[in-house]
């Protein structure tokens, strides 16, 4: 099926509390060039043209959202999301028909562009079992033991860090996280559950400046990379 048939859903996990960054509100929130995150993120799906729907999970007490200028978006809609990534992520895969492809992307990832979105989309010919963006490993990298001290070299070869967006069919996707979860496995991207069920998602290398804001001090980083980037839309 060639891509311009695909139907694509884009998938935002955004319940969280944002627990690592340390903020009065919801790191999703937060705002950079005074827009906040999500903001920015569902901005950049909306008007993304190979994305018909847009499914965003929400915390069960998020009273944010209604305010955004995208929350009355017609190709938007909102879940209510779980007690973990995951969960929050089934959660939307339940709204949506077998015949979709599903790309989910972090909300906390604001500097993506539509460009990665492309080659994400168009890596499917190559990767018809579905694919992830990924940025290879630049640093030696080192594991620490409990002392922090290090234990060893860890060999970066072949070694990626997992990027959002991650793109598969919804059949298979929500079918192994749904498995996943029940059996308690380890889930922390939608690749894994993939992996989990013996698929091999393809790697499509994608822009390093497309960070998760986890921490504060990736704030400033964000809004660099913003004000620098290339125009989304
Ligand atoms: N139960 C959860 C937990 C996280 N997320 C979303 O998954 C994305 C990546 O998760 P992470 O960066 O860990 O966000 P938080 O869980 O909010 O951060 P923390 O772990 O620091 O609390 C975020 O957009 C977050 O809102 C979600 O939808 N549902
Ligand atoms: C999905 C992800 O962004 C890929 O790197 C990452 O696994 C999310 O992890 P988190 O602990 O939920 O931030």
């Amino acid at each position: 099926m060639n891509d311009s048939r695909k139907k694509i859903v884009a998938i935002v996990p955004a319940a969280g509390i944002g627990s690592r960054m340390g903020a009065e509100l919801p790191k999703q929130y937060l705002k950079i060039a005074d827009k906040p995150i999500l903001s920015l993120t569902l901005h950049l799906l909306l008007t993304h043209p190979r994305v018909e729907r847009v499914i965003v999970a929400l915390h069960p007490q998020d009273s944010y959202f209604s305010s955004l200028a995208e929350a009355s978006h017609p190709k938007l809609e909102s879940v209510i999301g779980g007690d973990e990534r995951a969960d929050s992520v089934l959660a939307c895969l339940n709204r949506v028909d077998d015949d979709y492809w599903a790309m989910v992307h972090d909300a906390a990832r604001p500097c993506l562009t539509h460009n990665d979105i492309d080659k994400l989309i168009d890596s499917l010919a190559l990767f018809p079992q579905g694919a992830i963006l990924a940025s290879p490993v630049r640093d030696t990298m080192k594991r620490g033991d409990k002392q922090g001290r290090i234990e060893q070299t860890v060999c970066r070869e072949q070694l990626w860090h997992a990027l959002t967006p991650q793109l598969f069919p919804v059949t298979s996707l929500r079918d192994n996280l749904a498995k996943a979860l029940m059996l308690k496995v380890n889930i922390t991207d939608e690749a894994s559950a993939m992996e989990w069920a013996g698929v091999a998602p393809g790697l499509v290398t994608g822009r390093a400046d497309n960070i998760k804001i986890t921490h504060p001090d990736d704030l400033r980083l964000a809004e660099l990379f913003l004000s620098h980037g290339e125009p989304n839309s």
